[in-house]
């Protein structure tokens, strides 16, 4: 495989070979640590429709959003400048907006949201609810990849740890990069960052940006591949496999259209349930090291931390 490149996996394979999908997907991940996925379930009329509903959230007055500020509990809207998400080389905080959603079913029903995004929680539930299904699968492979014994949980080890009518991190984000030059002399807009969670799923729409760190050392650019879902390795995801699966540095930096264009993506951080110890994989690819085995670290604990390291909290 070429080291720099972002491999492509037709979905389509999960189904007639899930063998060669998974070993695919295990390719990727103890690579680069990112795959698009190209011929996925979700339906393209469905991820425009969450633009759209994004769109009109990023439009409505200041006041409104503001209103809902992120706080602990990690939902809620992060206004531009306020996240950081590199500490050690950005001057000034990230060149966006974001919103966090909940995406576990309980909080998808209760979480208090801005008119706009209340107006339409039925659609951003079933979206959470097809991303989560996909999500599924793709921890079903990683679980065959990892030969998991059935004894153990075998193709369920994951999905099982995954349950979204359980306690967990999980967050469905919309994010903007709103049009404009680069006028705090910084070239990154999102700073360089690994994902938190287990998997991450982007869409991203008509303005490409993002950029991932080949071998920890080349930055590769992560083109928009229309119709596909960009997939990477989060950092719960790394600790529970020994570092076998990478979780990749990536950040958004300014191209020249993003002066005249505004950004538009939107992530799914897809986390194991709270509860769930991130150093017990029965896997017989993966060793642990001692020092590894000694940290009882749940997956709540692992997320909170990070958390606290890259926000300035407003409450
Ligand atoms: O907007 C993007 O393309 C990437 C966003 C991202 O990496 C993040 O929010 O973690
Ligand atoms: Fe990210």
């Amino acid at each position: 495989m070429d080291d720099n490149r972002i491999p492509v996996i037709d979905y389509t394979k999960f189904k007639k070979d899930p063998q060669g999908f998974a070993e695919a997907i295990k390719g990727a991940c103890m690579d680069i640590g990112f795959f698009y996925l190209i011929n996925h379930p979700i339906p393209q009329a469905q991820v425009d429709e969450m633009f759209d509903i994004s769109k009109n959230f990023f439009d409505s007055p200041m006041a409104e959003k503001e209103a809902y500020l992120i706080g602990r509990d990690n939902l809620g809207y992060t206004a531009m400048f306020q996240e950081k998400l590199d500490e050690i080389n950005q001057k000034t905080g990230d060149n966006k907006e974001s919103f966090n959603l909940a995406a576990t079913s309980g909080l998808i029903q209760t979480q208090s949201l801005p008119q706009v995004l209340d107006a339409q929680r039925e659609k951003i539930a079933a979206f959470a609810k097809e991303t989560h299904r996909l999500s599924l699968n793709i921890l079903r492979a990683f679980a065959i990849a990892l030969q998991i014994p059935e004894n153990q949980g075998g193709t369920e080890f994951f999905t099982s740890r995954h349950d979204q009518d359980a306690l967990g991190g999980s967050i469905f984000r919309i994010l903007k990069y709103p049009k404009g030059s680069d006028i705090t002399g910084e070239v990154v807009r999102a700073g360089s960052h690994s994902d938190y969670g287990s998997i991450t799923l982007l869409f991203q729409q008509d303005v490409p940006g993002l950029e991932v760190q080949a071998n920890r050392t080349t930055w590769v650019s992560a083109p928009i591949i229309p119709g596909s879902v960009l997939v990477n390795v989060g950092d719960q995801l790394e600790f529970w496999t020994g570092g076998l699966f990478k979780s990749t540095k990536h950040r958004v930096t300014f191209l020249p259209e993003h002066a005249h264009k505004d950004r538009y993506s939107i992530a799914i951080f897809d986390h194991p349930n709270d509860a769930v110890l991130l150093n017990v994989l029965p896997s017989p690819l993966v060793t642990l090291t001692e020092e590894q085995q000694a940290i009882d670290k749940t997956a709540g604990e692992h997320l909170r931390e990070r958390l606290e390291k890259t926000y300035t909290y407003k409450d």
